[in-house]
């Protein structure tokens, strides 16, 4: 699986981490915490860590990934620096068993749908039954409804999101990898989650995420970017 490159990458001659040092055994013992990127394709989770990474949009032809791409980031978290292995997936269907090989290993996965294609919105339960079968029972989901930046294209409100990611326990937000919109925040968020559990000091609260997620959204006003 390891040697399945992004043709994206290829395509797009953007920098990456090197060849992908993480396979599907060695996610929970090599160093960084993984986060995983899911959902169906087109909804944006190229666009969301190219964002996220270079702090630029992918902007104009659509390419699909093909298998998994992985970078790196590193983060500082209240002084500490936590290092994240991002995996990005292929939403298409083909290559799901390449997929499945890797959510074991997950740390965190961040679920998008986009909220300008109600299926891919729909198709939310069918990757939440997924991620149940396949990853780790303690992984961290987080929902995110992608390109809140189409307005006039919107099918999925944010309303529906928020039901949803209730129904299921997961914490949810809007983002938009054309603006900005909570990108940053989406991966603070499950790094500062992820801390909080490995360096959790006895008697510290338990880190509420969705808590600071709308902590955090507030402070920001509508426009957080
Ligand atoms: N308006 C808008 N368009 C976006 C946004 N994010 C991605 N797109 C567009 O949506 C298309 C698909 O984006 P990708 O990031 O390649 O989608 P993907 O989920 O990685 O797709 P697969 O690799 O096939 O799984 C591209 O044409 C992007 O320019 C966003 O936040 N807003």
């Amino acid at each position: 699986f390891v040697q399945i490159m992004s043709r994206k990458k290829a395509a797009k001659g953007k920098g990456s981490s090197k060849s992908p040092k993480a396979s599907p055994s060695s996610g929970r013992t090599g160093k960084g915490l993984t986060v995983m990127l899911v959902g169906d394709s087109g909804v944006g989770k190229t666009c969301l860590l190219v964002r996220f990474k270079d702090g630029a949009f992918l902007a104009g032809s659509f390419i699909s990934t093909v298998g998994i791409d992985f970078r790196n980031k590193v983060m500082s978290i209240d002084a500490v620096k936590v290092k994240l292995q991002i995996w990005d997936t292929a939403g298409q269907e083909r290559f799901r068993s390449v997929t499945h090989a890797y959510y074991r290993d997950a740390h965190a996965l961040l679920l998008l749908y986009d909220v300008t294609n109600k299926a891919s919105f729909d198709n939310i339960r069918a990757w939440l039954t997924e991620i149940h079968e396949y990853a780790q029972q303690d992984v961290v989901v987080m929902l995110l409804g992608n390109k809140a930046d189409a307005t006039h294209d919107r099918a999925v409100k944010r309303e529906e999101g928020e039901k949803l990611a209730k129904e299921f326990g997961v914490p949810f937000m809007e983002t938009s990898a054309k603006s900005g919109l909570n990108v940053e925040l989406a991966f603070t968020a499950v790094a500062r989650e992820l801390k909080h559990r490995t360096m959790k000091e006895p008697d510290e609260p338990k880190f509420q995420l969705q808590e600071y997620v709308d902590k955090e959204m507030r402070t920001a006003g509508c426009c957080r970017s």
